[in-house]
């Protein structure tokens, strides 16, 4: 799977290209700066984002990765146009977020973007087959019978469910109804696909057909695709994961070719963490547990580079 990914993010990169006209591809195709989102309830007030910045460009498959209460489902409300931020920047394929007119607001949710839930019976009809749940989007948005059957035809082939297009949902497997949400989803040609826990019901081996539905999706099509979730063995799915702690981005993992000294391709993985304001960082917990770092850490200032060992001598 590995060289797979370097493979299939450079052509995720021309086909997003390709659909941009070849223009601002690095513009960020989503971007949150200094977002804020504050719940009141009972004149109480929980700051659920406190200042988020995130750049994602187009045709980038990213994972947000965060536990329970970082605010994992506030971001993605608000990137689907569900719910209205309070204060910062959110923009999603030249669409402002925080100043939507209520027409624009459902043109995006309509045609920008798809969703796939956690809870397939979100996703999928269950009196329709397979066919018929990834034409329908097509056909409510007016589109003719003849049309909506061959984008059904070349999504199910893509996910990988050409021969299961006559079944109901409820004779899939939990996989297959994920990767049919993936179709549906991708039915009206959007841009941008989110997935909230996709994989959220499902053990690895199926969890991991699914992403590898999305990163077909994503390099077939050129449409970027942001999964939110909770699971950190993810990381090892996706080229980017960007870790959310507190309602902020705390840190990232990249993933990279390198060609080996043999010629093979490598992934490299390295980790990003953001520093505040005032010169704090997170470091990543394995990095923590490799070196059993507690409490006092020696810091010393290197000329490119600042070293982290543990604070006693050994
Ligand atoms: N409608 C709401 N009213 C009040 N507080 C809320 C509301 N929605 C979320 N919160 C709070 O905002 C914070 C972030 O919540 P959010 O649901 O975004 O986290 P999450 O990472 O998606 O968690 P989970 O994985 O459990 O869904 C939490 O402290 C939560 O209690």
């Amino acid at each position: 799977m590995t060289e797979d990914l370097a493979a299939l993010e450079r052509r995720a990169g021309e086909r997003a290209a390709a659909r941009a006209g070849g223009a601002d591809r690095l513009a960020g195709h989503i971007v949150c700066d200094g977002l804020v989102r504050i719940y009141k309830t009972d004149g109480v007030e929980v700051v659920a984002l406190q200042g988020l910045d995130l750049v994602v460009d187009r045709g980038e498959l990213l994972a947000i990765v965060g536990a329970s209460g970082s605010g994992k489902s506030t971001v993605l409300n608000i990137l689907s146009g569900l719910d209205v931020p309070t204060a910062g920047v959110a923009r999603v394929a030249g669409y402002d977020l925080l100043n939507l007119s209520a027409k624009s607001r459902l043109a995006y949710r309509r045609r920008t973007v798809g969703f796939v839930w956690q809870q397939t019976a979100r996703n999928l009809l269950p009196y329709l087959d397979v066919r018929e749940n990834v034409e329908l989007p097509v056909r409510l948005a007016g589109g003719g019978r003849r049309a909506a059957r061959a984008r059904a035809g070349e999504l199910l082939e893509l996910v990988g469910l050409a021969d299961r297009a006559d079944r109901r949902p409820g004779r899939l497997s939990g996989g297959e109804q994920q990767r049919c949400a993936v179709a549906v989803a991708l039915s009206n040609d959007p841009e941008v696909l989110f997935a909230d826990e996709p994989t959220g019901e499902l053990d690895e081996a199926t969890a991991a057909e699914v992403f590898g539905a999305l990163r077909t999706v994503n390099a077939e099509l050129g449409v970027t695709v942001v999964v939110v979730t909770h699971d950190r063995n993810v990381a090892g799915e996706v080229r980017r994961a960007v870790a959310i702690r507190d309602g902020r981005t705390a840190a990232e993992v990249r993933r990279s070719a390198r060609r080996g000294t043999d010629g093979t391709e490598e992934l490299v993985s390295e980790e990003y963490a953001v520093l505040d304001r005032n010169g704090r960082l997170q470091l990543p917990a394995a990095f923590v547990e490799a070196l059993t770092l507690r409490d006092r850490v020696r810091l010393t200032l290197e000329p490119d580079h600042v070293a982290v060992r543990p604070g006693e001598e050994r």
